[in-house]
């Protein structure tokens, strides 16, 4: 269990984003440009993809961080607040992920 929440985390990244510290990997990156910072997302997607049909807790746990941190790096670059995700998340929770998608017309087969 840990106090360190999504929220601290975009804290920082919009922290060092801005910083202008050219030691700085999240400032470095969404300095590139959106469209790096969605390749880096992608790359480290994949890298969570191959890790969670693997066996290595670790690994999953790492790449996962990975992609989190990346996320909210596309967020900050975009200008988009981690809260306007949570507010679409918390929406969502008036509906079961099975209903929703019956409402549109979709099977129903979560695969
Ligand atoms: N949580 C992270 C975090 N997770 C991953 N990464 C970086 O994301 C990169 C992941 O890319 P790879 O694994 O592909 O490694 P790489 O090949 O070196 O990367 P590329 O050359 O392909 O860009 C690594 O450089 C990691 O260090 C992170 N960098 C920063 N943070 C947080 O952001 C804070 C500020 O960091 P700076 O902006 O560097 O000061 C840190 O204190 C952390 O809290």
């Amino acid at each position: 269990m840990t106090d360190f929440t999504l929220d601290d985390l975009a804290g920082i990244i919009a922290t060092r984003a801005r910083s202008g510290d050219p030691g700085s990997y999240t400032a470095k990156l969404v300095g590139a440009g959106v469209a790096r910072c969605a390749r880096k997302f992608g790359e480290e997607a994949i890298e969570a993809t191959l890790a969670a049909v693997g066996e290595d807790d670790e690994a999953l746990t790492a790449e996962a961080a990975d992609v989190l941190f990346h996320l909210l790096v596309i967020l900050e670059a975009r200008g988009i607040p981690l809260s306007s995700v949570m507010a679409e998340l918390k929406q969502r929770t008036a509906q079961s992920g099975l209903a929703e998608k019956a409402s549109r017309g979709g099977a129903v087969d979560p695969a």
